[in-house]
């Protein structure tokens, strides 16, 4: 029998077995989780027993993790389908040397993260200006990539923030930008356009909007304005001088680029030093992804317990779950890191997959979701692993007596989770509130929860830039090792495509010039009642 077939048929046996049974079996609480960088990952409240993660670990050495793994950092070209390395690690690693095609990629790297230092440095102190006198405002205008890495982090870095405030705009709904640009002068904001290709039309259409609003107060808008880009000579003709233009190698993955120039507002709102924090962070977690044997390496171990819940368990989404405000954004980056990465149908050789591709993920910071989704999590028919993240403490000591009751909540919904409540329990309970009879026995049944329902736990001294940095990378390595195990290239990204083409033929069916040959009755119906409510 193959070792996914073995999978299959333990997962198959185990089905029924209560989580708690597991807890039987002395300090499986600590053998079942892991330490890194001060972050300790616990995945005892799942049914994963010793033989399961024997066979798991099994598997990702028979689909060739390590070997993956060491051609990834080593600048083999592993995103096959457009022919890349991918060396996000090397934004964070900068001493090292990395070749790529026989030449070192890092003497590059390093100088324009030097080039960024010098700018946010200049900035901060008052040297570049606006027009109007010191920046106070960043618009970073950007979408997916190069939107969600720092729109995330620099509310995660908030208690570090003492440069300019930042926004973020992103979606070419114009009510985006305005509501963003209405609150701002001109006079002393910066633009920066991040876009990888310096063609995505939202960004493109935003970074107009932009020069025009800030060409009705200053008389050089260019000037105030910052580029992110691969694509040097798109930023130039956008008119924008190379001195404020970062750029980067096509081996830098859009969803993964916040290390790097695309991180360019984060390191103003925070400063090089702390930016340098994180990336330490983050590097002390490719180091420890690198050399970690796997039963006690974290982002292999997350990796698994995502295998075994989505390929094996069939649990086709997962809960991402921060107790943590300030990662309020976290759900939202995870959604295009993981979904983007491991959302494919074929292998990386074009054959169809016989089992499925990456979960759905999602989520929300807690508590705030304990009082809206998590009824279905605790009583819905499907099952939803759930996975907590908290900090041992908080930026607040004035507060601490509110961070107690944001842990004790993390821990008791995990608890709950596991522990369910049984239909005896719950008659007991309806008892005490002197019901009895057939009413009784109705209240009781909807007061039941059949608890064994999985969850890991990631616990963090404090949320420093280091830690942020240590998470981040901690489930991109995660994104990694379930691709590769899926035998899916988790680094293109062709399923966004079609949309974009389909919209730019629409556009002139929209507006009137095409008559829309070709296309479906209930697509033409659309853009006849929008033509209609323009009067057209
Ligand atoms: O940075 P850009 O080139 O503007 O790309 C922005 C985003 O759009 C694309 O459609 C991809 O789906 C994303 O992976 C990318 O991050």
């Amino acid at each position: 029998m193959t070792i996914w077939n073995k999978l299959s048929a333990q997962a198959e046996a185990v089905r029924n077995r209560p989580l708690l049974e597991l807890f039987e079996i002395e300090a499986r609480a600590g053998s079942f989780s892991a330490e890194a960088g001060g972050l300790l990952f616990d995945y005892s409240k799942t049914n994963i027993d010793a033989e399961t993660r024997d066979l798991l670990i099994a598997l990702a050495e028979e689909r060739g993790v390590a070997a993956r793994r060491e051609a990834m950092f080593t600048g083999a070209k592993i995103n096959e389908t457009e022919g890349r390395a991918v060396l996000h690690t090397a934004l964070r690693n900068l001493d090292g040397s990395v070749l790529v095609d026989g030449a070192d990629v890092m003497p590059a790297v390093r100088e324009t993260h030097a080039r960024m230092v010098a700018f946010a440095h200049d900035l901060r102190a008052g040297r570049f200006t606006g027009q109007g006198g010191a920046i106070t405002d960043v618009v970073n205008i950007g979408i997916g990539g190069s939107d969600l890495g720092p729109a995330m982090a620099v509310l995660a870095l908030a208690p570090y923030h003492d440069g300019p405030r930042c926004h973020f705009v992103s979606n070419v709904d114009g009510a985006h930008i305005h509501d963003i640009l209405a609150g701002l002068n001109p006079a002393t904001t910066l633009v920066i356009v991040a876009s990888k290709t310096f063609t995505t039309i939202e960004t493109m259409t935003n970074a107009e909007t932009a020069r025009r609003w800030m060409a009705t107060k200053v008389s050089d808008p260019a000037a105030q304005f910052a580029a992110l880009s691969t694509a040097g000579d798109k930023t130039a003709a956008f008119g924008i001088d190379p001195s404020r233009v970062f750029g980067f190698e096509d081996w830098v993955g859009g969803r993964y680029s916040m290390w790097g120039p695309i991180g360019l507002s984060l390191m103003l709102a925070v400063g090089p030093e702390t930016f340098d924090r994180m990336l330490a962070g983050a590097a002390a977690m490719d180091r420890h992804f690198r050399t970690a044997p796997f039963a006690q390496n974290l982002p292999v171990l997350l990796a698994l317990v995502g295998i075994w819940h989505n390929q094996f368990c069939g649990y086709a989404t997962r809960a991402v779950l921060p107790y943590e405000q300030r990662l309020a954004r976290l759900p939202a980056y995870l959604q295009q890191l993981e979904m983007e990465s491991n959302g494919k149908r074929v292998s990386m050789d074009g054959a169809d997959l016989s089992y499925h591709s990456g979960p759905v993920v999602w989520g929300e910071p807690g508590t705030n979701g304990q009082h809206a989704f998590y009824q279905l999590i605790h009583q819905g028919t499907r099952v939803i692993p759930c996975e907590f993240m908290v900090g041992a403490e908080g930026h607040e000591p004035d507060l601490a007596h509110q961070h107690l009751l944001l842990v004790a909540n993390c821990l008791a919904q995990s608890e709950a989770l596991m522990r369910g409540r049984s239909l005896d329990e719950a008659r007991e309970i309806m008892r005490a509130k002197g019901l009895e009879g057939a009413e009784l026995e109705r209240q009781a049944r909807h007061r039941v929860f059949p608890g064994s329902r999985p969850s890991t736990t990631l616990l963090y001294p404090k949320l420093t830039p280091e830690t942020f940095g240590a998470i981040v990378a901690l489930y991109e390595h995660r994104v990694f090792v379930e691709g590769v195990i899926l035998g899916i290239n988790s680094f293109d990204q062709w399923g966004v495509e079609l949309g974009k083409e389909l919209a730019l033929a629409l556009a002139p069916v929209l507006d009137g010039s095409s008559d829309g040959a070709g296309k479906d009755g209930s697509t033409l119906r659309l853009a006849a009642r929008f033509r209609a409510a323009q009067g057209g």
